[in-house]
């Protein structure tokens, strides 16, 4: 009871500090693109970036179907103004301005299929965004979701240097979707209140490139080798789970614009400069001998300020470290070979 009328006050406190701050005008314009909009996940993610007070214009692009999520994300009765565009004559009115562009476009995994699976098809759909981004909105932060990210990230980058505006501070592989899985799974087994658990995840976003740190997990619990095998493998195994539990309908779209959400938010925190924002994800890194590799990064007023190490692993996450480079070795190298080809 006390809690929650705690919580409510504080919520409250925010909410009013949040009117102050756009009546003092000192809440920047932010513009929001979001690449591939119409999509399982860019339409949901449409609606939550539509309830973020940070965002002030919301540009949704897609091949297809674009006016109609933006007419109905449109009615919203919250700060941005949102324009929906359709089709490549219109990418570059889209991303023109833009601070932020989040890319959930490309073909999602059916069952029996791996992530990798999709790179033929999805590779060749980023390599022209990024083209665009490099040209029309040089100085924006690009969140990649399109799989396989161990590979569109590398490839991203790649285009980037091509056009001569890389810079890997702006780049980031959207790899939350792994961490909000091994909280909510943590928070199952260790029975602790599932909104004040905190795990880092490391790696990359396929199988086991996927490296849940639960020896670091808060708030502590005294689990046993077994539960952390089973819940590390259950992390590592999730996006299959819902791939499969789809049954050819797609892969994860709801939970995923949940995390893309999160992790847009963090950043645009981080462009604002709200100090100490922390998330994990999958950027150019030089914390292992690997070029990309997702850790905690501090984000800041230039996308990534700092890349933080990555403390203390058990001897079993250790191994799971190991096991994880050559895999992700490969992706990289053929998401850099691709791009250059
Ligand atoms: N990073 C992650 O954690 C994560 C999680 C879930 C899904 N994904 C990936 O996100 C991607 C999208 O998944 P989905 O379920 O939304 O798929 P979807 O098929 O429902 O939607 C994809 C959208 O992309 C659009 N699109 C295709 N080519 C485009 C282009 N050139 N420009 C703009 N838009 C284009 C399509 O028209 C479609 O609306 C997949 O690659 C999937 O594997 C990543
Ligand atoms: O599993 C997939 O193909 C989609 C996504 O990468 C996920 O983790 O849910």
């Amino acid at each position: 009871m006390f809690r929650s009328a705690l919580v409510r006050s504080s919520a409250s406190a925010k909410q009013s500090l949040l009117r102050r701050s756009f009546s003092s005008g000192s809440v920047p314009e932010r513009k929001v693109a979001i690449l591939g909009a119409a999509g399982g996940i860019g339409q949901p993610l449409a609606l939550l970036m539509k309830l973020n007070p940070l965002v002030s214009s919301l540009s949704l692009y897609d091949i297809a179907n674009t006016p109609g999520v933006a007419a109905d994300v449109g009615h919203i009765n919250t700060r941005s103004q949102v324009v929906g565009y359709m089709g490549d004559d219109n990418l570059a009115k889209a991303l023109e301005g833009a601070d932020l562009v989040i890319i959930p476009a490309g073909v999602p995994r059916k069952p029996g299929m791996t992530r990798d699976d999709l790179f033929n098809i999805n590779a060749g759909i980023v390599k022209n965004l990024c083209s665009a981004i490099a040209k029309y909105c040089p100085h924006a932060l690009v969140n990649m979701i399109s799989n396989p990210v161990n590979s569109t990230v590398p490839i991203a980058a790649e285009i980037f240097k091509k056009a001569g505006m890389y810079d890997e501070k702006k780049l980031f592989g959207v790899t939350t979707l792994d961490v909000v899985r091994a909280k909510t799974f943590y928070a199952g087994k260790a029975n602790v209140p599932v909104a004040e658990v905190n795990v880092p995840v490391i790696g990359g976003h396929a199988g086991v490139t996927i490296l849940p740190l639960f020896s670091q997990a808060t708030p502590q619990a005294n689990l046993s080798g077994d539960v952390l095998t089973a819940l590390t493998k259950r992390t590592q195994d999730g996006g299959t789970e819902v791939v499969e539990a789809k049954a050819g309908k797609g892969s994860a779209t709801l939970s995923m614009a949940y995390a893309g959400a999160l992790f847009a938010d963090a950043c645009l925190k981080g462009l604002n400069g709200v100090p100490d924002v922390v998330e994990c994800s999958y950027v150019q890194s030089t914390i292992t001998e690997l070029p990309f590799f997702a850790s905690k990064v501090r984000l800041g007023k230039n996308g990534v300020e700092e890349v933080l190490d990555l403390g203390q692993l058990s001897d079993f996450e250790k191994e799971g470290l190991e096991a994880l480079k050559p895999e992700l070795k490969s992706s990289i190298e053929k998401g850099v070979k691709f791009a250059n080809q």
